[in-house]
């Protein structure tokens, strides 16, 4: 498993661009009859992703987390970009649709993914509590419209995993999806000291790419981003981006809360 340590604001304003995508940005998760998991030392989010095909793939038991089985101190998030597919938790099956959520429960020792065209991104955090294994289809992901056209930011926020969702200990879990001539996301942006962020872009159509940016709000970095590939965003760092294109992205976040607001706002005049 690959491991990415944590990085300080001063260390990442003065990266080359090389430098920032060796950190920050998660290239290949996606692998044909296989998982991808990459440890993060940003409260210790695993961002991972897993591609059944034609078999059945199991988590695996990586040895830098020393534990018995992988969920033993952890819970999971699951959510299925691809076709329908199963995830299959201590013998019990989940049909997993295009864009819902299964949340796994500490303590679970097997979980199988399969499904021909099914595409898993996962999350996953320590966790102090065993909270039920639960599913959320994206029908009941209470869809929250943010922003408009004129603006170019005019999406629809899915939100899965959080206070008022699926119960967790930590991870918060969720999915936005910009519509047809919208192409920024989270604008405007915000940090949260308090919890880490990951996001996933996906349904980009192929040749275009989202330029994301991150960085404290005085000290903006860029980064560009293609289909399917994760960006980590520390706790003080603003994450935000543009396309070249509308897509959508998965975002996680581990930390202090479980609430979706819990945002500090940074002004549009405010950014560098
Ligand atoms: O902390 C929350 C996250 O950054 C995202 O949910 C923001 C987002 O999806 C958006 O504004 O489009
Ligand atoms: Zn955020």
């Amino acid at each position: 498993m690959q491991q990415r340590f944590a990085v300080s604001p001063r260390e990442t304003a003065a990266m080359l661009t090389a430098e920032r995508r060796e950190h920050f940005l998660i290239e290949q998760l996606f692998v044909a009859g296989d998982i991808t998991l990459v440890y993060t030392h940003y409260d210790r989010m695993i961002v991972g992703g897993v591609v059944p095909g034609g078999a059945t793939v199991a988590l695996p038991n990586p040895d830098e987390l020393k534990a018995a089985y992988f969920l033993e101190r952890r819970e999971l998030g699951i959510l299925n970009i691809g076709q329908p597919g199963q995830v299959t938790v201590d013998g019990t099956t989940y049909q997993l649709g295009h864009q819902d959520c299964l949340y796994v429960g500490r303590g679970s020792r097997e979980v199988q993914f399969s499904g021909a065209e099914a595409r898993y991104y996962v999350l996953s955090a320590p966790a102090h509590h065993a909270y039920p294994t639960t599913l959320r289809t994206q029908a009941e992901a209470t869809p929250l419209e943010m922003g408009t056209l004129e603006t170019a930011n005019q999406r629809t926020i899915y939100k899965y995993i959080y206070s008022e969702g699926i119960q967790s200990c930590q991870l918060v879990m969720g999915l936005t999806q910009l519509k047809p001539g919208s192409v920024w996301n989270t604008m405007p942006s915000h940090t949260h000291t308090r919890r880490m962020e990951a996001y996933l872009y996906f349904n980009l159509p192929e040749n275009q790419r989202v330029l994301h940016l991150m960085g404290e709000p005085s000290e903006t970095r860029p980064l560009w981003v293609s289909n399917e590939q994760a960006i980590l965003s520390p706790p003080w760092s603003i994450h935000t981006g543009c396309g070249t294109s509308n897509y959508a992205f998965i975002w996680g976040m581990a930390g202090e809360n479980l609430e979706y607001t819990d945002m500090d706002p940074v002004g549009i005049y405010d950014l560098q």
